[in-house]
């Protein structure tokens, strides 16, 4: 589903934050990518969904190449790619059910169609109830389902997470970690960046290690190798 080989970025200030990535990741894998702060693994998610172009080297998602990928093309890429931020990302103004739904607004399904699969996606992070409220009004928690619900409703086939528990006390982290635990079991591909010691190593999945811009270990049910 994924592969790079001889991946490299330097941003335009002259930083080299991936010098040589080479890794095939497929269909229906859990991965977590960890590493020290600055070792790169922003800069290796953003590539996958290419909000990050790559210096050089070259990037194959599904059967779309990206190193040459237009811009036109683009969004086409990122219908198939749900992605969750750390820091949520909701719009504040609108209702949960709003951030929702538009993701398949803008792709213009029909209407019956965006309520159907809106409904179920909430009723999948448990939220059904709480549809009409807007994000002001829930935990972090409930926020952080909320951008899940919004990121899965288009039916993606890859989920990139970007620290999604990074702002979630450890209790709320677990739930977050059941709800991806069940997307991934019915078949999306999940990618997830994260600083948690205690998931990686209690939720046993592939762990590819980052450090100083390159992949220094890549073990199926790894640990996560750092104190911290
Ligand atoms: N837009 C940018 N312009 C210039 N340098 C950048 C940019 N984004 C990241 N960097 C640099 O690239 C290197 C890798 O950063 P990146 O964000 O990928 O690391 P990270 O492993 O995700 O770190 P953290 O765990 O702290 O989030 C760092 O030295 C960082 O300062």
């Amino acid at each position: 589903m994924i592969d790079m080989q001889g991946v490299q970025k330097t941003y335009p200030n002259g930083v080299q934050a991936l010098s040589g990535i080479d890794v095939q990741i497929d269909e229906g894998e859990f991965v977590y990518v960890v590493g020290p702060s600055g070792a790169g693994k922003s800069t290796f998610i953003k590539m996958i969904y290419r909000e990050v172009k790559p210096s050089k080297g070259y990037i194959r998602i599904h059967k779309q190449t990206l190193h040459n990928m237009k811009w036109k093309d683009v969004p086409y890429l990122r219908r198939n790619i749900g992605v969750v931020f750390q820091d949520f990302k909701l719009l504040p103004r609108l209702s949960v059910y709003e951030n929702v739904a538009f993701a398949l607004e803008v792709i213009e399904e029909n209407p019956k169609a965006i309520r159907r699969r809106v409904m179920e996606v909430l009723d999948l992070v448990g939220l059904k109830n709480k549809a009409r409220f807007i994000p002001d009004e829930l935990s972090g928690g409930e926020q952080q389902r909320v951008s899940i619900a919004r990121a899965i409703v288009n039916k993606p086939s890859l989920l990139i997470a970007d620290e999604p528990t990074g702002n979630l006390d450890p209790e709320t982290s677990w739930e977050i970690m059941n709800i991806l635990e069940e997307i991934n079991a019915s078949g999306t591909t999940i990618i997830m960046a994260t600083h948690s010691k205690d998931i990686v190593n209690t939720i046993k999945k592939r762990v590819i290690a980052i450090e100083g811009g390159r992949i220094v270990r890549d073990e199926s049910r790894g640990e996560y190798g750092y104190d911290l």
